[in-house]
């Protein structure tokens, strides 16, 4: 089996007291971030929750903040725009907007606790050309739902 691909990150810790972003398992694809204050979130409302860390993602790469499925699963607890994407330019600390989607219950982020997960990528930076007319395809201008909904 060949090696997976790795990349350095510079990572800044901004609450060192907080363990770092870590995958939990081999071969995990994102490393979990830790809420750095307690935050209560109420049914239905969102929060922008500070991590406590700051990363330099190397160019040619993105971060993208995903939610974890067990706080959606169990709690109704995502990330408002998943997957957050993250700059390789963006210095400052990782932030994450969590939103309570369950109608009843509300949810506290305890200060320490794993509240989503950074998936490090490589990206392709596009040239936008403006064009007159653009190349044909099978399925031209159809979408949403076009082909059918089952
Ligand atoms: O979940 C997220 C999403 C973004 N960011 C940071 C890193 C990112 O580089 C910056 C800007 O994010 P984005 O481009 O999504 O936000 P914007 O509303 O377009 O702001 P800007 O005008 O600053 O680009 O905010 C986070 O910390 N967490
Ligand atoms: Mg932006």
């Amino acid at each position: 089996m060949s090696e997976p691909a790795t990349v350095d990150v510079a990572l800044h810790l901004l609450d060192p007291e907080l363990p770092p972003p870590a995958y939990a398992r081999a071969g995990d694809a994102g490393a979990d971030l830790r809420a750095r204050q307690d935050v209560e979130l109420p049914p239905g409302e969102r929060a922008l929750v500070d991590t406590g860390v700051a990363v330099a993602i190397p160019a040619g790469h993105v971060g993208l903040v995903h939610p974890r499925s067990g706080l959606a699963a169990k709690h109704g607890i995502t990330v408002l725009n998943a997957p957050g994407t993250v700059d390789s330019g963006y210095r400052g600390e990782l932030k994450v907007c969590l939103l309570n989607t369950d109608p009843r219950e509300a949810y506290t982020v305890r200060r320490g606790e794993r509240i989503a997960q950074l998936v490090v990528q490589e990206v392709v930076t596009a040239r936008f050309r403006t064009v007159a007319e653009l190349p044909g395809s099978e399925r031209g201008d159809r979408g949403f739902g076009s082909s059918g909904t089952h």
